[in-house]
């Protein structure tokens, strides 16, 4: 992603590369200074080097967010960074009059786009699109991304605390951990790779607030169903159905505690995503009844005997 950022230079000619070297090693001598840029367009010369350098520097005094110009570059901190998406930080980035002016953080680019929806006539649809390699944290973004609105576009007093989000905002956060149930698995990247794109709409009323959602996805991995590649997963939702099935459902579904699934290799391995009741709770708020549910998880459920 970064590489995509950087300008193209030719770097053929011998005179350039020498002089370019010469701008780079002055750049990288304030050593102690690099961690400050907190927009890579101000980085010079913006050179692979000098990008990565700047990012390594901010990364290593626990700084995750940098822009570079409109976009914004995620670093994943691979551990929870305490109160980095507080509800309080989250009240910062909303009441400021100048977010931008802020440390860079992806609550900017929410607030941003939340504000530029309220055109100077007519509502204007924004687009926001988080890309990277498979564990660069897309899906941890996303999820801030829908936490976020769901928090300041909720219609109830949300703001109020944090418990209260409910309704439609309960629920476009409750959609995140079914779709992850069904369209996540363990793979040698990433423990929670999400095996689908997805393209997720929020609906804004006149009044900026949350009235509807929809997700639309594609591609997802339907071949790791019955193949999955050495030392990966199934998708999550057979795990969890495996470890979190009550003694009914594990007769209904002919799922005795010891059984051994041809198609569920790597079942030892425990990942916090393997938690079934949080996706039924889910499922619950999204208004898919018991009876929805068992019709459901009796299609997912495959013995082989
Ligand atoms: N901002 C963050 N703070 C803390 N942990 C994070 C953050 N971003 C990502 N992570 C961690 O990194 C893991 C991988 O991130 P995530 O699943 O979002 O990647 P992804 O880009 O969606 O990957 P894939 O394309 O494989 O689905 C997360 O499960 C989480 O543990």
């Amino acid at each position: 992603q970064v590489e995509g950022l950087i300008q193209n230079v030719d770097f053929s000619h011998p005179s350039l590369n020498d002089s370019l070297e010469g701008e780079i090693q002055a750049f990288l001598i304030n050593e102690d200074q690099l961690h400050t840029y907190d927009d890579l367009t101000k980085v010079n010369p913006v050179t692979p080097t000098t990008v990565l350098k700047c990012l390594q520097a901010r990364y290593s005094v626990k700084v995750f967010y940098t822009h570079a110009g409109c976009t914004l570059v995620a670093l994943n901190p691979f551990q929870p960074v305490p109160d980095l998406y507080s509800l309080d930080v989250m009240k910062e980035y909303h009441y400021a009059s100048q977010p931008q002016e802020f440390k860079p953080h992806i609550f900017i680019v929410a607030e941003e786009a939340y504000r530029n929806v309220q055109g100077q006539l007519e509502p204007v649809n924004q687009s926001l699109v988080v890309s990277g390699e498979s564990g660069a944290g897309k899906t941890w973004t996303s999820r801030c991304l829908m936490k976020y609105y769901a928090t300041v576009a909720a219609s109830s007093s949300v703001m109020k605390s944090q418990d209260t989000v409910e309704r439609i905002e309960r629920r476009v956060l409750d959609s995140n951990p079914i779709m992850e149930a069904f369209g996540n698995a363990c793979t040698l990247r990433n423990n929670n790779s999400s095996r689908f794109g997805k393209y997720i709409q929020l609906q804004l009323d006149r009044c900026q607030l949350l009235v509807g959602a929809s997700v639309q996805t594609y591609l997802l991995e339907k071949t790791r169903v019955t193949c999955q590649p050495a030392n990966e997963r199934n998708f999550h939702i057979f795990y969890q159905m495996m470890k979190g099935a009550t003694d009914q459902q594990r007769k209904e579904w002919m799922m005795s505690q010891d059984q051994c699934f041809a198609w569920l290799p790597n079942s030892e391995k425990t990942v916090e995503e393997d938690c079934f009741d949080e996706t039924v709770e889910a499922m619950v708020h999204l208004g898919i009844h018991a009876e929805r549910q068992q019709q459901i998880f009796r299609v997912s459920v495959m013995p082989v005997f």
